[in-house]
């Protein structure tokens, strides 16, 4: 037997209990794990399953049975969207409550006819590729699993799950939620676990067709070498980043710094895509800076389950000591938020050169780089001068200029006028170190369809007709 999670909430946000397994979910059933692992959440301390390879090996069997028997092509696409437009039901029905277990977790198929000849009918299939692994990440837990889930069951595989060891909770409570709406078992199991032994068993196991990674491009990389080296699987990575903002004379100032703000520390600065190097255009520096300032001040740091808190803990600190030590100036922040808890102040460094740690990795905390520029050419050049490509942002009024930079940024997505916009109907994902695929809309269907062409000789006498139009570019002789 699983233990459970009970936990009473009395917050601005959501007031009532909650308790959920917090075993593994395998083939339907919530089982105990192999020991316990420990969870710190906020001043909560609990203890979810630590799962184990041979927890994958059972969890790999279980979705391989399910693909077979009960979705897959044996389902209907009409009856997996009934399933899961309950599943999404359930979960609207509990959004107040996903919201505040989240907040602890986080301190927050068809055919399309080919024309070729009279003689052939061509058409390809979109079929399920069969039991896939998903490894993702603890800063946008609940949302990762929705990204990840969602398209995979959609398509028809069956899934092998493991959440980030730092932040299970809202996966399990989000799971029961789609056993209530009829997900049968082994359709989607979860391992709960560390990155070393789950993840590892996932992204090296022969049955598993294909991985999808969301987390660190140091991670991501070890995926790759994994899936190559058991089965060749096929691998989608959303990966770091270290986007650009880029402010330009003509843009409005007031929306640049509140989007810059939001770019920079939105979800604490936790998100791949934030825009973590902002260059402004030297014009205007000056007044961009102090109003960048006056409004960075007005964030609020504390527990993230009360109202009005913009920003909880974490542990950033050595990447803002690193920053100060090889000469960058911090203009605001730079220091630990109080003694108790890990806060940091929301941080910006200015007098910073291309090569400096702060300037160059992705620090995943409330830490912006503030860097005067030019002109067009020079900031195309800076802004492109990175090994991530995952987003970047154009602040102009002039659409045509705003455009045609964001045309030259080697990045996934370029937002004109806003940041760290995501939205599911918009593919998202990287260029170069930030990543393979794009997840959301159409995109994250394709991940997780395997093409399948088929051609039959549509004329009983159809030989001669086919093999002149079969690009081969021979004729068979006997
Ligand atoms: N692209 C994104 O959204 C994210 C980027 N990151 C970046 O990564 C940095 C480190 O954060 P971490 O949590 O340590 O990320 P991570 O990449 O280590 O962890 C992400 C997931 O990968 C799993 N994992 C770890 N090692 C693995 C392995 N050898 N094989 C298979 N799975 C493995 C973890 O258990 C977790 O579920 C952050 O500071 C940030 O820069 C982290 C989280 C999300
Ligand atoms: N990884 C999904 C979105 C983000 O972290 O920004």
């Amino acid at each position: 037997m699983s233990s459970t999670f009970t936990h009473s909430f009395q917050t601005d946000l959501f007031t009532g209990k909650v308790n959920f397994p917090t075993g593994v979910f395998i083939n339907g059933e919530w089982r105990a794990g192999a020991t316990k692992l420990l969870l710190t959440t906020g001043q909560l301390l609990t203890a979810i399953s630590e799962g184990t390879a041979k927890d994958v090996d059972l969890a790999v069997e279980a979705a391989q049975k399910a693909f077979d028997t009960v979705w897959g092509l044996n389902t209907p696409g009409s009856e997996r969207g009934r399933i899961l437009g309950k599943w999404a039901n359930l979960i609207e029905e509990h959004l107040d409550e996903l919201a505040a277990i989240e907040s602890l977790n986080n301190d927050k198929n068809h055919g399309k006819v080919l024309e070729t000849s009279e003689a052939v009918l061509g058409y390809t299939r979109h079929e399920p590729i069969g039991v896939v692994g998903q490894i993702i990440p603890w800063n946008f837990p609940l949302l990762m699993f929705a990204w990840k889930v969602g398209p995979a069951l959609a398509t028809g595989n069956t899934i092998v799950m493991k959440p980030s060891e730092l932040t299970p909770l809202t996966a399990l409570r989000v799971t029961q939620l789609g056993v209530e709406a009829g997900i049968p078992p082994g359709v989607l199991n979860i391992v709960t676990g560390y990155g070393k032994t789950v993840g590892h068993a996932i992204s090296s196991h022969p049955s598993i067709e294909k991985v999808a990674f969301t987390g660190s491009t140091l991670v991501g990389r070890e995926i790759m070498v994994q899936a190559a080296k058991s089965n060749l699987k096929n691998v989608t990575l959303e990966l770091g980043g270290k986007s650009p903002n880029i402010i330009f004379e003509d843009a409005d100032l007031n929306i640049a710094v509140e989007w810059a703000t939001i770019g920079i520390f939105f979800n604490h600065g936790q998100t791949c895509c934030a825009g973590s190097r902002i260059y402004v255009q030297e014009s205007i520096y000056e007044k961009f800076e102090q109003k960048f300032l006056e409004r960075i001040k007005q964030i609020k740091l504390g527990d993230p389950l009360r109202e009005g808190v913009n920003q909880g803990p974490q542990r950033i600190m050595s990447y803002i000591d690193d920053g100060k030590k090889s000469g960058a100036k911090a203009i605001i922040g730079g220091k630990r938020h109080g003694t108790e808890g890990y806060f940091i102040e929301p941080t910006i460094f200015t007098d910073t050169t291309n090569d400096m740690r702060i300037v160059r990795e992705e620090i995943f905390g409330p830490v912006g780089v503030l860097v005067k520029f030019k002109d067009e050419e020079d900031i195309i050049k800076v802004a492109n001068d990175t090994v991530y490509g995952l987003a970047a942002a154009v602040f102009s009024q002039n659409i045509s200029r705003a455009l045609s930079v964001g045309h030259r940024l080697k990045a996934g997505t370029v937002w004109v006028n806003c940041c760290n916009q995501l939205f599911a109907q918009i593919p998202f994902g990287g260029f170069k170190q930030s990543g393979i695929g794009r997840e959301l809309g159409e995109y994250a269907i394709a991940n997780y369809t395997a093409v399948k062409s088929v051609i039959t000789n549509a004329l009983t006498d159809g030989f001669e007709e086919i093999s002149k139009v079969c690009t081969f570019g021979v004729q068979v002789v006997l």
